[in-house]
């Protein structure tokens, strides 16, 4: 999947040099970083958090460069620096943009139908169900972000919403692998540095806005313009928008969608082209009777939480939008299985008492897992946590009280503690929840856990979702909540359980 396509011109690829040499020449790479830039590549020269791309043109055209891309201030810190630039240069305010639309026609293919989902929660999750649909269709799919590559293919990624050069060096590959369909993720700072610009989506979607990564776009507005770029300008006007009306940011993503033309599906609980009218829960899933434009249905899922069906219906809002026929894909939600270390269920004891694992390693997702969970759950509702070291301190003891608030049996343990000293940690998350049983070897309390359940109860293990280490020190040991899980259950019930 690395290989590089043809060399192409920059004609070709929607460029026309302004500055330096003004010819047209043809290019064999693209390339956003000098060191790994290679002979004839295109350097493009970014302005970064701490510094401009601009001050390695020098370095790019040693590697051998044969062309530059960038933005009036790069071109001015280059000229500077240098004597005389002797390859093409291209200068337009928009660089990030530019890189997109030129990586996507360098490496030409991609999948013939791809969805992209935007959102605080809910990306990865509504990804995966599209993209579990679309097999379930009979098609070869992939969904991909914060997990890597999953279905047809599987890779490791190291971005939610990888660079654009990454980004359709992959989509080039899973083509010529046959894949046709393709889930992805739009994070915030993907939709903000133009990353995705190049991707031709059939359906897009918006899930919810919370406050998060405010770090980097400092304002709410900032965050929120970010996302709102998914349909304001990603989005072509044929595309379909996938809109969560139960959000009140929903109106104003409804605007700019029917502003550039776009087909709109609403879903939500009130009078949405996807309503969910009713949802009943039960300890390993939840049936539900929704509408889909007046015509009423109703499905199991065999899937936690109340979050999990508004993640549902907007993946199938999302393959209808893309062209499936509704009624197919409603057929398919029985089968759908949950994202890894999302409200996943690990083992059920011979008496019939549950164990999930979840992701949850926040206050608010401590206290939005175990709230999910409670209608499922006919008795009591059991949760396993910790914090992990070199990480935020403050949120230690509001974990605790989010805990001891949600859950009527609390047990404190450890989360790859790394430098610090566990028995510090524990002490702070026990802060929030005194009552709570403290045991550190997190195996220990997993037993611990199971143990406790009688019939009816359910036990929630959160911190470590999908997680495969335990990291203490600089030591990483081999450690999956899901395994340790099913091993006390065995242990507990015997090894046919
Ligand atoms: C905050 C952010 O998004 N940063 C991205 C940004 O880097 P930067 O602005 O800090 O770059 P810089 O270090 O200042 O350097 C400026 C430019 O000079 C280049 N350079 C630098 C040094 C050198 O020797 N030669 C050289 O050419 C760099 O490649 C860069 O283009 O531009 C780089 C090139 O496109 C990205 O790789 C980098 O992503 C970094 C690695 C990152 O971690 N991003 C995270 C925050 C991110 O994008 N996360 C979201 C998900 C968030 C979530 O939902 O949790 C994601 O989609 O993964
Ligand atoms: N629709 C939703 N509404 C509220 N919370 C949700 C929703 N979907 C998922 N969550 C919560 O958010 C957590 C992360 O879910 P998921 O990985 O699907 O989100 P994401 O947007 O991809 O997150 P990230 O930005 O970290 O990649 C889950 O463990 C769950 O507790
Ligand atoms: N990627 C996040 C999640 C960590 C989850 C939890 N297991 C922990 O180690 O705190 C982090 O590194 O902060
Ligand atoms: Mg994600």
């Amino acid at each position: 999947m690395s290989a590089n396509p043809d060399p192409k011109t920059l004609s070709a690829l929607g460029l026309a040099p302004n500055q330096g040499a003004l010819q047209d020449v043809t290019i064999s790479g693209i390339s956003v970083d000098s060191r790994q830039t290679a002979e004839n590549d295109l350097f493009v020269a970014l302005a970064g958090v701490d510094m401009h791309g601009g001050e390695f043109v020098k370095f790019a055209l040693r590697m051998g460069a044969g062309a530059v891309l960038t933005d009036p201030a790069g071109w001015e810190i280059a000229r500077r620096e240098i004597a005389q630039i002797d390859v093409p240069v291209v200068v337009v305010e928009d660089p990030r943009r530019a890189l997109a639309l030129a990586a996507a026609r360098f490496f030409a293919a991609q999948p013939a139908t791809i969805t992209a989902v935007t959102g605080t929660n809910g990306k990865t999750s509504v990804a995966s169900f599209t993209r579990q649909i679309w097999e379930l269709l009979g098609k070869s799919a992939v969904n991909f972000g914060t997990a890597g590559v999953e279905g047809a293919v599987s890779a490791p990624m190291s971005h939610t919403t990888p660079e654009p050069v990454t980004l359709h060096r992959l989509l080039h590959g899973l083509q010529g692998d046959g894949v046709t369909h393709a889930a992805m993720e739009a994070s915030s700072h993907g939709l903000e540095q133009r990353r995705l610009d190049g991707v031709y989506l059939t359906a897009a979607a918006f899930t919810n806005f919370t406050q998060d990564h405010l770090d980097y776009h400092k304002t709410f507005e900032e965050y929120f313009a970010a996302k709102s770029g998914l349909f304001g300008r990603v989005l072509p006007p044929e595309g379909t928008a996938v809109l969560n009306m139960d959000d009140p940011r929903g109106v104003d993503m409804r605007d700019i969608a029917l502003s550039r033309g776009q087909d709109v599906i609403t879903v939500g609980h009130e009078n949405c082209d996807l309503t969910l009218l009713n949802a009943r829960f039960d300890s390993t899933g939840q049936d539900l009777r929704f509408s889909w434009r007046d015509v009423v249905h109703s499905m199991r899922l065999e899937l936690i939480g109340g979050f999990q069906a508004m993640n549902v219906l907007q993946a199938a809002a999302l393959a209808i939008g893309s062209g499936a026929q509704a009624r197919e894909v409603f057929q398919t939600l029985p089968e759908l299985k949950t994202v890894q270390g999302r409200m996943q269920l690990a083992a059920t004891r011979q008496n019939g008492a549950t164990v999930f694992v979840d992701y949850a390693h926040t206050p608010d997702a401590v206290e939005t897992a175990l709230r999910a969970m409670r209608p499922h759950v006919l008795g009591r509702l059991l949760v396993i946590i910790g914090a992990g070291g070199d990480r935020d301190t403050d949120k230690r003891p509001k974990m605790g009280l989010a805990a001891a608030q949600n859950a009527d049996v609390v047990f404190v343990t450890d989360d790859n503690p790394r430098s610090e000293d566990p028995e510090k940690i524990r002490w702070a998350v026990l802060q929030g929840c005194p009552e709570a049983t403290e045991i550190g070897d997190r195996a220990q309390a997993i037993l611990a856990g199971v143990d406790a359940l009688q019939p009816g109860d359910a036990l929630l293990i959160a911190g470590k979702g999908h997680e495969t280490g335990q990291i203490v020190g600089d030591d990483i040991f081999e450690f999956n909540d899901a395994e340790q899980a099913s091993v006390a259950v065995a242990a507990l019930d015997g090894l046919g359980a």
